[in-house]
């Protein structure tokens, strides 16, 4: 993949153009070097796949306005690769087409029934197949160019935009403390204008914990961030910087860092040991405190007050669920000059003469919680936030973050801002002002190399979001995307007409809640220029109005999470919420860099990862019977963009049909002879034919998206899994919440809290039993008695026979089966899959005992030997192969 070319300034006026790590150190004011546009974008002729889109193709890419370079470039894939690709997929649909027109002149009319299910199941495969394959047609490259940022923002005199960052987190056991704080502090520590941006940290749970973390955070932070500044480390997020190996140095003071380093990662350590203890002082300071007040059971803050929020002892009004709104400024905005830090001293560990030492707002907010309203999690922490940021900061774009996902690349929030502030539009279609977000893939640490279930998505990320690219844009996907404030507002792109007309002309009160303050606040988000960059005082007025904000009644009768912010009741609010904004017409980007911009953890426990995807198909299958299906959508979503969410909403139910072929086997337990297909040599030949062509397509998948043959096959093999467990568990749910109207509870994802201490992949060995886990285990057993009988049958006929060679023959889908399957089997084994000599043993053996019994039974009933050329037609699924999530 094409890197960004990297620039880097350091806030006390030192430059470093460094690209790739060749550091080239230039003066601040003088010797600014201006590289030609085309030289500044990594891609050289070398690259085998990507060549950059023809500039005289995109509309006024060198001078749309004013002869202002693109602040980014466009790719695509090379013709030796794009054009036999289409061509295979052109042939895969003939191909298909052909064996259903096959199959319907010989009509199996021994068996009608299996016949037909298994011709709609094939004709439903091929369909989703057709969804998960066109909007891959084209796939579209952009790569930011942070150097022509950098050369536009010295020419214009505003500079860089303000950004409000969010981050959300709820519990701090289950979403470990430590993780938090390092996320909160690669923000504060990121490269972008200090006063430009505020961090906000929304605690659903409520707790002193988070609050207190937040306070230690500011306090290590005035360490942490000038040391980041001076040195130019990476990556930013201090956990995981002290894990790294000594990297290419990039700051100004090489001579420095190794003394630096170390006090900085001493206090580290102090810092990580204050934060573990927090649960304990907070006890033994409440414990006191209570101890003077007999009868007391308050939860107490350092200052001798009680906690607003939820106490150790719940209690009325502070517990989980029902607690006063909290909003805290931890950090208040700092102040637009520059402010350099104090040479080393006795006080001071590390030298900060001529470094920037101001840090960006740091605000804590816990949305008020009361019981009978449906806090909609995410979405409605998310939303609280955004109206307080509007009248703290109102920065016009916006930055939202899991807890467990963090900065990785200090460059991130200027990559992002390539696109939003084009001009010129070089992806086409309109200016990066029709862009409502930009979306990162999502990278993760701690995952088991070789990634047992599929966490790191990459076929998704890097293939579809991929390829989205040229069909308005990808889909947001929850984490590390970059907004514009007004498209969160639910106004219309500006091609479409100018939000500050479209904001004057709405019913705001209706729409938008009765804050007065905040409503006013919107015209300027609107105008985008105006963002409150001053310190902000949090007197009686604000606090009020902060008050009202935070409220659960708030949202009552408006159109929050419905027209307005991230949308309600659907259990993934990110894909719905950025499919309301294609609706209207918005954009959005799809770009990747080298470091990876933003890392986070994903669950490597099987049950863990279980439940996250039952709970993207549940919400994808909510937002299809919803109003926001993507069929109802108007002609401003893109053609396949619509294609493509109607797949991302529809694929669990095809998996209803890959469960039903894989428990076919089951039918020799009740009938003598059957056949899906006859005649059955050409059947097979077509399915060989229909599912390797799949396969091929994929390696041409493969090299253009630049991931490795193992991701795609761990792709295929989590879709499996998958399907013939938690896909139709969410189709039986959602069948459910249709005929009774009511949803069940869909529980947080745990995060791995054994990855920070001991054994590092312990989830990985962990096996928490769930009943989600019954019909994938229920497939595994079937196909393993499949595979068996067959055996027995090739043995008890001889390989020779007309029999035994389609026992083989079918067996072969078995054991695809099984292999599909195998890293759900491994799973299961719990510490035993540390030794997959160990499952491959009992396999053996099961498959053997199985045989035996087949053979064993056959000779003492010699009448039945017509005993199932059912072993042979075992489980065949046609395209079992398929699309993922
Ligand atoms: O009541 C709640 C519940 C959750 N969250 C936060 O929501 C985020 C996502 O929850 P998580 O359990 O981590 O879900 P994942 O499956 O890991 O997340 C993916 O899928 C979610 C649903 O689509 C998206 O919201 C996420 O951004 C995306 O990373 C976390 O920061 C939580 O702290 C809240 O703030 N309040
Ligand atoms: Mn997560």
């Amino acid at each position: 993949m094409a890197a960004a070319a990297v620039t880097r300034r350091n806030n006390a006026g030192l430059r470093l153009d460094a690209t790739n790590g060749d550091a080239v150190a230039t003066d601040g004011d003088n010797g600014r070097r201006r590289s030609p546009a085309a030289k500044r974008v990594n891609d050289g002729g070398k690259d085998d796949v990507w060549v950059a889109v023809d500039e005289s193709d995109v509309s006024g890419a060198t001078g749309g306005d004013g002869g202002r370079p693109t602040l980014f470039r466009t790719y695509k894939v090379k013709g030796r690769i794009l054009h036999p690709y289409r061509f295979l997929i052109f042939l895969r649909l003939i191909a298909i087409v052909a064996f259903f027109a096959w199959r319907i002149r010989h009509k199996n009319n021994d068996c009608a029934w299996l016949w037909t299910v298994s011709m709609a199941g094939d004709v439903w495969f091929g369909f989703s197949w057709l969804l998960n394959q066109l909007p891959k047609l084209n796939p579209i490259k952009h790569v930011p160019d942070l150097a022509a940022l950098a050369d536009q923002q010295d020419s214009s005199s505003g500079g860089l935009p303000g950004v409000d960052v969010f981050v959300t987190t709820v519990d701090p056991v289950d979403e470990p403390v430590l993780y938090t704080v390092n996320s909160i502090l690669s923000i504060l520590a990121t490269d972008y204008p200090v006063d430009k941006y505020a961090c906000y940290l929304s605690d659903d749970g409520g707790t002193l914990v988070h609050y207190e973390a937040m306070v230690e955070v500011a306090k290590f932070a005035a360490l942490w961030v000038p040391f980041c500044r001076k040195h130019c480390v990476e990556s930013r997020a201090p956990e995981n910087y002290f894990a790294l190996k000594m990297q290419v140095y990039k700051g100004g003071v090489p001579g420095e860092l190794m003394s630096d380093h170390r006090r900085v990662r001493r206090e580290y350590e102090e810092f990580k040991v204050r934060i573990d203890s927090l649960f304990s002082t907070i006890r033994q300071r409440s414990d006191a405190y209570n101890a003077k007040d007999a009868g007391e059971n308050a939860t107490w803050m350092a200052d001798g007050t009680r906690w607003p929020g939820t106490w150790i002892e719940p209690v009325e009004n502070h517990r989980t669920g029902q607690h006063a709104g909290i909003v805290q400024v931890i950090l208040n905005h700092p102040s637009c000059k520059p402010r350099l830090g104090l040479p080393a001293s006795v006080d001071n560990l590390v030298d900060f003469s001529g470094v920037d030492v101001r840090l960006p707002m740091l605000v804590y907010i816990s949305r008020e919680k009361r019981p009978g309203y449906n806090h909609q999690k995410k979405a409605g922490a998310t939303n609280v936030m955004l109206r307080v940021s509007a009248l703290l900061s109102n920065a016009p774009f916006v930055i939202n973050f899991d807890c467990d996902h963090y900065v990785n690349n200090s460059q991130a929030f200027r990559a992002s801002m390539c696109f939003m502030l084009d001009r010129c539009g070089g992806g086409g279609g309109g200016g990066g002002e029709n862009t409502a977000f930009v979306q990162f893939p999502q990278r993760f640490d701690g995952v088991d190399p070789t990634d047992r279930y599929a966490n790191h998505n990459r076929v998704l990320f890097d293939g579809t979001m991929l390829s989205l690219n040229s069909h308005q844009g990808p889909t947001y996907l929850g984490t590390g995307t970059m907004f514009r404030r007004v498209a969160l507002y639910g106004v219309e792109p500006p091609r479409w007409g100018a939000a500050a007309i479209q904001i004057k002309a709405m019913d705001k009160a209706n729409k938008f809640g009765s804050s007065t303050s905040f409503v006013s606040s919107m015209l300027d988000a609107a105008n985008q220029e105006r963002s409150i960059m001053s310190p902000v005082a949090l007197d009686e007025s604000v606090a009020g109005d902060i008050a009202t904000l935070t409220a659960c009644a708030y949202e009552d009768g408006t159109s929050w999470g419905r027209d307005v912010g991230w949308v309600y009741n659907i259990a993934t609010e990110d894909v719905v919420t950025g499919f309301r904004m294609h609706r209207q017409g918005w954009r959005s980007v799809y770009t990747s860099m080298e470091p990876a911009a933003f890392r986070g953890t994903a669950p490597i426990n099987l049950t863990e990862r279980l439940y996250q995807i039952l709970r993207w198909s549940v919400g994808s299958l909510e937002t299809f019977f919803s109003h926001s299906n993507a069929l109802l959508a108007s002609h401003r979503l893109h053609p396949l963009q619509r294609v493509a969410y109607l797949h991302m909403s529809t694929y669990p139910i095809f998996t209803v049909l890959i469960l039903a072929y894989n428990l076919f086997p089951l039918m020799w337990l009740i009938s003598e002879q059957f056949y899906i297909q006859k005649p059955f040599g050409t059947y097979l030949l077509y399915l060989v034919a229909v599912i390797t062509m799949i396969h091929v397509i994929g390696m041409f998948e493969v090299k253009w998206a630049g991931i490795t043959l193992l991701d795609w096959c761990r792709n295929e093999q989590f879709y499996m899994i998958g399907s013939t467990g938690v896909y139709p568990t969410a189709v039986l749910y959602m069948v459910i919440k249709l005929v009774t109207g009511k949803g069940t509870h869909l529980k947080l994802a745990s995060k791995q809290t054994t990855a920070i201490s001991g054994d590092k992949f312990a989830d990985l060995y962990a096996v928490r039993w769930v009943p989600l886990l019954i019909p994938t285990i229920l497939v595994l057993a079937v196909n393993v008695g499949a595979v068996g009988v067959a055996v027995g049958k090739a043995a008890a006929c001889g390989l020779l026979t007309e029999p035994g060679r389609l026992a083989v023959v079918g067996m072969a889908f078995n054991v695809w089966i099984l292999v599909l399957l195998y890293p759900f089997a491994i799973g299961i084994m719990g510490q035993w899959g540390k030794r997959p000599a160990v499952l491959f043993v009992a396999l053996v053996m099961a498959i053997a005992a199985v045989a035996l019994m087949y053979v064993a039974f056959r000779f003492r009933a010699p009448y039945q030997a017509e005993w199932s050329g059912v072993a042979t037609s075992l489980g065949q699924g046609s395209s079992l192969t398929g699309p993922s999530e």
